[in-house]
């Protein structure tokens, strides 16, 4: 019997996983790689093997996250008779400020994360319904929390705080940043690829179904445009993004709406999927041409570009733009938008390498680099499990 480890990527409209033999030096390599997307909405299980083999298919009795995480492990458990699953990975969320590396999780940890789900009432559920089904699926097997938060805790103060009454921040009201598994892979890959720009300041944008930026100096993460909660920065698929605090206090006073109405319609109802009033997915808009897909797609894209001056300045200057998240990744279009207003601060894109959808797309006289790099939050959950199975 083989080595492996498991890792669990549960996202807000996704369970994403992967299977790694351990090889020398402990060592992941992928032999399967997967989710289950478009959850509570239609649900498919896509997965591929690196032998080739693939997997698509509808999952008509699967709704919700729980039931994903079940049957994701119900398959495993029947198909993979004769190997021997050493851990098991999982995203998590929310490390608040105690964790700043990933964990061996035991009672007491569970805890201290089960204390955290009110800073992060829409994903840190989920991320410890996995960790309890995987506890249940392969009893005795360590789990291993990785959070996304903990590459944010390199944050200088300034970035770390609100200018609230002290005792806010003594509770915990900080900004945490998220993503952080995601811009962790993509600063090592930097460092493989391109030494010389990993040393510098680099803007990661991770535009997937949640969005958010980083700013990252010499591979430390120095500002972020999530912060309490998943709700902050750019505009997501349904999530509304930076909004001033008035407005919230309007929905409550003058609007009437309860706290769960106005959590509803931030998390769920706004972002592209509010402005468009059409879809959340950015290939769906992208394919629309009606005047309010186009309004989405032009907020999204000013949002990106608003950012990327004030992560900019927050590093005193920028070496590098990378793209990444299934809309950073895949889509074109909306790198040539982001890229095209970025002219003033030294962002050339080259058109023909960006449509091809190379690393580099930048030109060879822009200053600023441009790359897309995909990312793959499964081998950062991955590394740790083997390291601390
Ligand atoms: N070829 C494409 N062009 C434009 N958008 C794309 C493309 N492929 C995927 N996307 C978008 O990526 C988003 C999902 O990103 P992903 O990173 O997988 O999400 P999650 O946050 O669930 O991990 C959706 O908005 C989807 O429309
Ligand atoms: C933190 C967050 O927004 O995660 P996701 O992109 O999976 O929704
Ligand atoms: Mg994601």
């Amino acid at each position: 019997m083989t080595d492996h480890v498991l890792a669990l990527n549960a996202g807000s409209s996704s369970l994403k996983f992967a299977l790694y033999e351990l090889v020398e030096d402990n060592r992941p390599s992928m032999r399967w790689r997967g989710q289950i997307e478009r959850l509570g909405d239609a649900p498919r299980l896509l997965a591929q093997s690196a032998g080739g083999r693939s997997i698509n298919e509808p999952l008509t009795d699967t709704k919700t996250h729980d039931e994903a995480i079940r049957a994701f492990l119900k398959m495993a458990r029947e198909n993979l008779p004769d190997i021997h699953v050493r851990a098991i990975g999982h995203r998590v969320v929310h490390g608040g400020a105690v964790f700043s590396e990933p964990v061996r999780i035991d009672d007491s940890v569970l805890d201290t994360l089960n204390g955290f789900i009110p800073f992060a009432p829409l994903h840190q559920p989920y991320s410890l319904a996995g960790i309890r089904a995987a506890s249940a699926a392969f009893p005795g097997t360590t789990q291993v929390a990785c959070f996304d938060t903990a590459f944010h805790r390199t944050h200088p103060w300034v970035n770390d705080t609100f200018a609230l009454p002290q005792r806010f921040y003594e509770k915990g009201v900080r900004r945490y940043g998220f993503h952080g598994l995601s811009y962790d892979y993509i600063s090592q890959k930097l460092q493989d690829i391109a030494p010389g720009l990993y040393e510098g300041r680099v803007v990661i944008a991770h535009l997937g179904n949640g969005a958010s930026m980083c700013a990252v100096s010499g591979g430390r993460a120095v500002a972020s445009t999530m912060g309490f909660s998943a709700l902050d920065g750019l505009p997501m698929g349904t999530r509304s993004g930076q909004l001033d605090p008035g407005v919230v206090l309007y929905m409550m006073q003058q609007d009437g709406m309860t706290a769960e109405e106005i959590a509803d319609t931030l998390y769920r109802k706004s972002g592209l999927l509010g402005l468009s009033g059409i879809s959340s997915d950015m290939r769906t808009l992208l394919a629309a041409d009606t005047p309010d897909a186009r309004k989405a797609i032009e907020y999204y894209v000013f949002r990106i570009r608003r950012e990327l001056g004030a992560l900019s300045a927050a590093l005193e200057g920028i070496d590098a733009l990378v793209f990444t998240g299934g809309i950073g990744e895949n889509s074109a279009a909306i790198r040539q938008m982001v890229c095209d207003g970025m002219r003033w601060i030294g962002i050339e894109m080259d058109k023909s390498r960006n449509a091809d959808g190379g690393t580099v797309l930048s030109t060879d006289l822009s200053r600023v680099r441009i790359l897309a790099i995909p990312t793959n939050e499964e081998m950062i959950i991955a590394r740790a499990a083997a390291r601390l199975a």
